[in-house]
């Protein structure tokens, strides 16, 4: 079988994975802080040894615990692209690059034509004679980019590789990333940046406490999602409760007006799905026609240039986006308790798994 097959327990870091990434696949792996996508990482790199697990790369077995196999980081086949370049700070560009070609035999002089030629993949040509210390953040990821690609790895493994970049420099690698990886090599490409993902991958597992959680096209998990985390990512407001005729039901009792999407029968457990644009806010909270009034208690607000984001806290998390002369003349502040009016028209209610 060709492509990764990941199935790894870390019972140290609460962690039980069980996915894998078909040929030529580029998967986003989006979760909060501490949810395992480093670890899901480093178990593919060979970096970290799991409790009991079996990784198999394009038919290789990598690790399998039961039968005792373990190959080692350098001979995996996949190359890992870290947030910060992590290049040798004592070889120059041309030298790093030219480190994975040398590694597997060949002699300095088709080393360092192999090296010329994937640092003019990755624009960098006139950087070959620098050390790593004499170049920008940007410069330097171009150049790891360029040394991970010579290794001519089967798997690109993806850390957050832009998160350490100005704006203009993520932009340039992003743009460099896209043509890279459509050139048909399987990518796990851990990010926080919901359009990094929808740009970037073809499919997103969200990871949260060491599970996968939801796992889809990145554009259906981005813009249905099943958990709070992927609907906070997508600027959504995800509620849980059962879906009852006409909406679902909230833990206190209160139903919120909905539309049941095909497949989603009353008593089931259900998530409503809306934006944060189909929610006024009502001081009195008096509910418009066709509407849900959430009653809760201002926990924060968000100025978002025209709007202002209001999240309220109550029986369950809602958000209004408001507009900022609005919200100036209701006088919210955090602590304020208002009726959320939500627009019934605008709410998904889906089965929640
Ligand atoms: N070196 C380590 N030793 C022990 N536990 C660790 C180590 N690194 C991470 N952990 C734990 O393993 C779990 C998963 O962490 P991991 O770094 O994989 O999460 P993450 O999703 O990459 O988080 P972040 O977005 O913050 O980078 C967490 O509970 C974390 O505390």
């Amino acid at each position: 079988m060709s492509g990764l097959q990941v199935r790894a327990e870390v019972p140290a870091r609460g962690v039980e994975l069980d996915l894998s990434v078909a040929p030529g696949e580029v998967v986003a792996v989006l979760g909060p802080n501490g949810a395992g996508k480093s670890t899901l990482l480093a178990l593919v790199a060979g970096l970290l040894r799991p409790a009991r697990g079996r990784v198999v790369l394009d038919g290789t077995v990598l690790v399998d615990t039961a039968a005792g196999v373990w190959v080692p980081a350098h001979r995996r086949g996949a190359a890992l692209l870290a947030q910060e370049p992590l290049l040798f700070p004592h070889l120059s560009a041309a030298g790093n690059v030219a480190f994975g070609p040398r590694a597997r035999g060949a002699g300095r002089r088709a080393a360092r034509v192999e090296a010329q030629r994937w640092l003019a993949a990755v624009g960098a040509v006139d950087l070959a004679a620098r050390r790593p210390g004499e170049l920008s953040g940007g410069q330097a990821q171009r150049v790891a980019l360029a040394r991970a690609l010579a290794a001519r790895p089967q798997l690109l493994l993806l850390d957050e590789p832009l998160a350490a970049l100005d704006v203009g420099a993520a932009a340039a690698l992003r743009g460099l990333l896209r043509r890279v990886l459509r050139e048909g090599r399987p990518a796990l490409l851990v990010t926080h940046d919901p359009l990094d993902a929808l740009a970037l991958a073809d499919r997103a597992l969200v990871l949260e406490a060491g599970r996968v959680v939801e796992d889809g096209p990145a554009r259906e998990v981005l813009t249905s999602p099943r958990t709070e985390f992927a609907a906070r990512l997508a600027g959504l407001c995800l509620v849980r409760g059962r879906a009852v005729a006409g909406g679902l039901e909230l833990p206190d009792g209160t139903v919120l007006g909905g539309v049941l999407e095909p497949g989603c029968r009353p008593g089931e457990e259900a998530v409503a799905v809306f934006g944060p644009g189909a929610v006024a806010v009502r001081p009195g909270g008096c509910a418009l026609p066709g509407g849900t009034v959430v009653v809760a208690e201002v926990v924060e607000l968000e100025p978002r240039g025209e709007v202002v984001r209001v999240r309220g806290r109550g029986a369950v998390e809602v958000a209004a986006d408001v507009p900022t002369a609005d919200a100036a003349d209701l006088d919210l502040v955090p602590g304020t308790r208002v009726g959320f009016a939500v627009d019934a028209a605008a709410v998904r209610v889906r089965p929640a798994r």
